[in-house]
């Protein structure tokens, strides 16, 4: 049945119909919306259409000020003027709605002309029809509080009875009291959960500038969360990650934000070790330990006492160590080489590694014990794929810190900027901040555009495939590969002691791209 106006006195009219009619049809609105402003409108507006209750209102209170008489205003109508919506504010216990207001009780008014405290602050009179016109005014509550007012005006002498408008009226204050709450609700836990992220926004925004780390991607953030909350504990931090993703950075992070702070931070390469070295270096030795041992030395977990040791690469550990290293964490004591005193430290470890440790495990190449030991707090580290916001920010960053060491003054153009966040970095930060520093090395110019760039991106893995018209070959950039001298390839493999895996990572290249190069310079 399509709702139809009703004439105040039309014959024959089936109420019961359209009572049914206007439940269904605001329940239908509530079930689109639970925005009050779009419900309550069309509330009014049918109880106008469908029953004859015209110019509804609703009067809500203001909030409540010290010193300020308190208020309710019209918030919503249905049939009445831009005008008197303004002129619709009462004071409690201001004529019928301020009296419903002040006492939460409803008020039948039978004859507006009749009723002195009637104001027509509103609508006035003559805007009313010429009949004896009646006015209902129920409250609106709250949690048993009276937070506003639903009014009408209906002709007085109808075959409706007034005790059926006033059944439904009710059943739609509560509606309206429900709807209301609910709104209040939704924007007091917005409002809060708006501050509360502001405020973690700015804690974090100011501990990431603390510790150096650039970048405000959602993933980086949420690692710097998990950071923050475990940095005061004294438990043993894993931190996972691709080569290149910041897990030095992180370490040296959880130690900063520390109590530990100004105590030593002693960081160790596990995979720059050899094994024959590792219980003296980690441990130290007594004198005469072995030939040449001339004097004790305390190794890297004394030299931490008190502070931090980061073992970076925990996974190339030799078994024979990872039983000493979980030792020490479970009684807190070591014995040097060639010792036999139990010395006690006190310090926190932060491993890292780019391995699959549980695979580590299943391979029998990790103790498992160590492996549930160190994993007690594990946290991931974005790779750049994941924070690929971040790139403009790192970019610039290195593009600046390059400068500075090598006194040029180079400068990314958008396009640059635009085409080194669209690269994939399987080599991460590193890979992009050593880039960076052969572009400011390198580069002919000082703005360097997409076009200057392009001979200095890697080749390979990561890089979008250049367009092929047809199935014309792709051809490779030859200057990409000999983006690297001889000089820096030989440095790197001396820096890392001849292995070339660890080598092409530090100038981010892939192993394959690594040989490659050496080949073409001659070096294998
Ligand atoms: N968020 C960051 N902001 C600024 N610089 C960063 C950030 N993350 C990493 N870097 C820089 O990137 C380089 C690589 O970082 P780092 O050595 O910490 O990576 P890693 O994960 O320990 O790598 P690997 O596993 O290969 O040892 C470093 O020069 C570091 O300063």
């Amino acid at each position: 049945m399509a709702p139809h106006r009703t004439e105040p006195d039309s014959p024959g009219t089936d109420w019961h119909a359209q009572e049914l009619l206007l439940m269904r049809e605001v329940m239908k609105m509530v079930g689109r919306s639970l925005a009050p402003a779009f419900v309550l409108r069309e509330m009014l507006h049918l109880m106008s259409e469908l029953l004859g209750l015209n110019r509804g209102r609703m009067v809500l209170a203001g909030e409540a000020r010290q010193g300020v008489p308190r208020t309710a205003a019209v918030r919503h109508a249905y049939g009445l003027t831009a005008e008197e919506v303004q002129r619709g504010v009462f004071q409690w216990g201001e004529g019928i709605t301020g009296r419903v207001l002040a006492t939460g009780l409803p008020a039948i008014v039978q004859d507006v002309d009749a009723e002195p405290l009637f104001l027509f602050r509103t609508v006035p009179r003559n805007r009313l029809p010429p009949q004896t016109v009646a006015f209902i005014a129920l409250p609106i509550e709250v949690n048993g509080a009276t937070i506003g007012v639903l009014g009408c005006h209906r002709i007085r002498s109808r075959q409706r009875h007034l005790s059926d408008d006033l059944a439904v009226l009710r059943i739609l204050a509560t509606l309206a009291g429900q709807l209301l709450q609910l709104e209040q609700l939704v924007a007091d836990q917005t409002r809060q959960l708006v501050a509360r992220n502001a405020a973690l926004a700015r804690a974090l925004e100011s501990a990431s500038a603390r510790y150096g780390l650039i970048g405000q991607s959602p993933a980086l953030l949420q690692a710097l969360g998990e950071l923050e909350r475990v940095s005061q504990s004294q438990a043993t931090v894993l931190l996972l990650g691709e080569s290149g993703t910041g897990k030095e950075l992180f370490a040296r992070a959880v130690h900063l934000a520390s109590g530990r702070h100004d105590q030593p931070f002693i960081k160790v390469n596990c995979s720059a070790i050899p094994d024959t070295l590792f219980e003296s270096e980690l441990f130290g030795y007594e004198k005469g330990a072995f030939t040449g041992a001339n004097t004790a030395r305390a190794g890297w977990f004394e030299q931490a006492n008190g502070g931090t040791i980061f073992l970076d690469e925990i996974g190339e550990l030799p078994l024979a160590m990872q039983s000493k290293l979980l030792r020490t964490l479970q009684e807190g004591t070591l014995v040097r080489l060639g010792g036999t005193k139990e010395l006690k430290v006190n310090v926190r470890l932060v491993a890292a590694t780019n391995r699959d440790l549980a695979q580590e495990v299943q391979a029998g190449r990790f103790r498992q014990d160590l492996y549930y030991r160190l994993n007690v707090i594990p946290i991931r580290l974005p790779s750049l794929r994941e924070r690929g916001d971040d790139v403009r920010a790192l970019a610039l960053h290195f593009v600046n810190r390059a400068n500075q060491t090598h006194q040029r003054n180079v400068n990314l153009a958008p396009d640059a900027l635009a085409r080194l966040q669209a690269h994939d970095w399987p080599g991460n930060i590193r890979e992009l901040g050593n880039l960076i520093e052969r572009l400011v090395l390198l580069a002919d110019h000082t703005l360097v555009t997409a076009k200057t760039l392009e001979p200095f991106m890697p080749e390979g893995a990561g890089t979008p495939p250049p367009p092929a018209p047809g199935d014309a070959p792709v051809v490779r950039d030859y200057q990409s590969a000999q983006s690297h001298s001889a000089n820096a390839l030989r440095e790197a493999l001396a820096r890392h002691q001849g292995n070339q895996s660890r080598a092409a990572q530090s100038l981010g290249l892939t192993l394959r791209q690594f040989a490659y190069r050496l080949r073409k310079a001659g070096l294998r």
